[in-house]
């Protein structure tokens, strides 16, 4: 876990309200459910539930790497990274929105009017405090601002911007939507940005090149090395990441490396890019308890040096307790509950969450055997009118077949809990809390996925 020095900042990623489905001969499988959550600069977030949750979907997401029969049909995922943002509004300048710009092109208070005078209201654009008021006043008071109008999609419906805009550029600050991004721009976003290192190491390594080469391709590609100093820098890296004999091993094959070898190897082709975020998908999964330890070690020294952002997929609640700093616990495409580590692990919450925690082998040391939760993840086909763990839940209720528990605020004091549960909050009679749900609930219904259905 690594020191916040810039905890005020804005995430590095921001995903939400994020769908991602499949669309079979036989069903659609919402297998990323409209899900929220953010990753600060130098934070380690886990995301964690069993087989079929959609963690790895969500990775593909954030990747753009969603291939058919899947696709994002809804929701944003912004990675704000300075360094990013400017070589994308430099590859892609009628891509790219310059707020800056627009201030200085266009009357704000005219583009204002023309949306009160369109289909827009005042509250839409502001708030419910500023319901029935006038282009002159939202603009006066601030409360409509030109990197609002280009954030929610009003520059583009104005035609003042590219409707296919996905670098958005407002002084030193900006951010790139990953969800509207060409192939081409998610190629340059990805390993130099972002990159990802999956549970089977064979996966991103070519057996027909040696490490070392593949490593010097990242390095050509990523960073412009060539030659003897893409060479020596192959060779660091190898050593930073704890490679013995790393100057004659470069010119090995993937073959001629053991499992932990070769996921270090990954590893140090996913820092040749010199990414800003990390995604590791079940990465030491495959390997024995003692490489693992190693490389979860290793992951934690490159963060600190670097201040990486990490997201961190496993279904091992024991893994999960090394790294995290917050964790992100996900069900059947849901996020169902959200918490700094310490938090999750002392106080959890939801019913899942607790029954993932019991099913810890440490955690029972004593003689009690080891409490899995019985019964499968079902598969997310539907829009969820209901709770989906219920039928697998010991809490469970009449409401929860009835309706779909949303993400309430569980925090006690300021660490910033959420959990989708009927059972919360927790101070409320259960009729209330049930009544606190479906009212949510339906707000956040007509938002997304029906609409985006409809496009089908
Ligand atoms: N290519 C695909 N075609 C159809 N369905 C898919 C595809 N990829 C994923 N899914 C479905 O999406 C859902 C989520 O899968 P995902 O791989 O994200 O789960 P996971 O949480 O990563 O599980 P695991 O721990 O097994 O890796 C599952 O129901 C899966 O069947
Ligand atoms: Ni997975």
């Amino acid at each position: 876990m690594s020191i916040q020095l810039t905890r005020e900042e804005d995430p590095i990623l921001t995903v939400e309200n994020l769908q991602t489905s499949f669309f079979t001969d036989k069903e659609t499988i919402r297998a990323v459910d409209d899900i929220s959550y953010t990753i600060q600069r130098g934070e380690t977030v886990g995301i964690v539930g069993e087989s079929g949750s959609g963690k790895s979907v969500t990775a593909r997401s954030i990747m753009g790497l969603v291939d058919s029969p899947g696709r994002v049909m809804g929701g944003s995922i912004r990675f704000r990274e300075p360094t990013t943002v400017d070589r994308l509004a430099r590859l892609f300048p009628k891509r790219t929105a310059e707020v800056d710009e627009l201030r200085e092109e266009h009357d704000l208070v005219e583009l204002v009017e023309r949306l009160l005078n369109g289909r827009h209201t005042a509250s839409e654009l502001a708030g419910e405090e500023y319901a029935g008021a006038d282009a002159e006043t939202l603009v006066r008071d601030g409360a409509v601002d030109m990197a609002d109008l280009v954030e929610d999609g009003y520059a583009a419906e104005l035609g003042i911007v590219n409707e296919r805009t996905f670098v958005v550029r407002d002084g030193s600050e900006g951010y790139v939507e990953v969800t509207n991004a060409p192939t081409e721009g998610l190629r340059k976003l990805r390993g130099r940005g972002i990159a990802m290192i999956f549970q089977d190491p064979l996966t991103s390594l070519n057996p027909v090149y040696t490490i070392g080469n593949q490593i010097k391709e990242a390095l050509r590609l990523h960073r412009g090395l060539t030659g003897k100093r893409a060479t020596e820098e192959a060779v660091r890296l190898l050593e930073a990441v704890s490679i013995p004999d790393a100057r004659r091993r470069i010119d090995e094959y993937p073959h001629q490396f053991s499992g932990g070898m070769r996921q270090r190897a990954v590893i140090a082709m996913a820092l040749a890019c010199e990414p800003e975020l990390l995604i590791c998908d079940e990465p030491t999964t495959a390997l024995d308890v003692t490489i693992q330890a190693q490389i979860l070690e290793l992951l934690e020294e490159i963060q600190e040096e670097r201040n990486l952002s990490i997201m961190f997929i496993t279904h091992d609640m024991g893994v999960m307790a090394e790294i995290a700093d917050r964790i992100n616990v996900m069900y059947a495409g849901e996020l169902v509950e959200s918490a700094p580590a310490r938090v999750l692990f002392d106080d959890p919450k939801h019913p899942y969450t607790q029954g993932l925690l019991e099913s810890i082998p440490s955690r029972n040391v004593g003689g009690e055997r080891l409490r899995t939760i019985e019964g499968d993840v079902p598969t997310p086909n539907e829009k969820p009118t209901y709770c989906r763990f219920a039928p697998r839940c010991p809490e469970a209720f009449d409401a929860c077949d009835a309706v779909h528990p949303v993400n309430v605020d569980v925090s006690t004091g300021d660490a910033n809990h959420t959990a989708a549960c009927l059972l919360y909050p927790e101070d409320m009679a259960r009729e209330d809390a049930v009544a606190y749900h479906q009212s949510r609930g339906g707000e956040t219904a007509q938002a997304a996925p029906d609409e985006v259905n409809d496009d089908e």
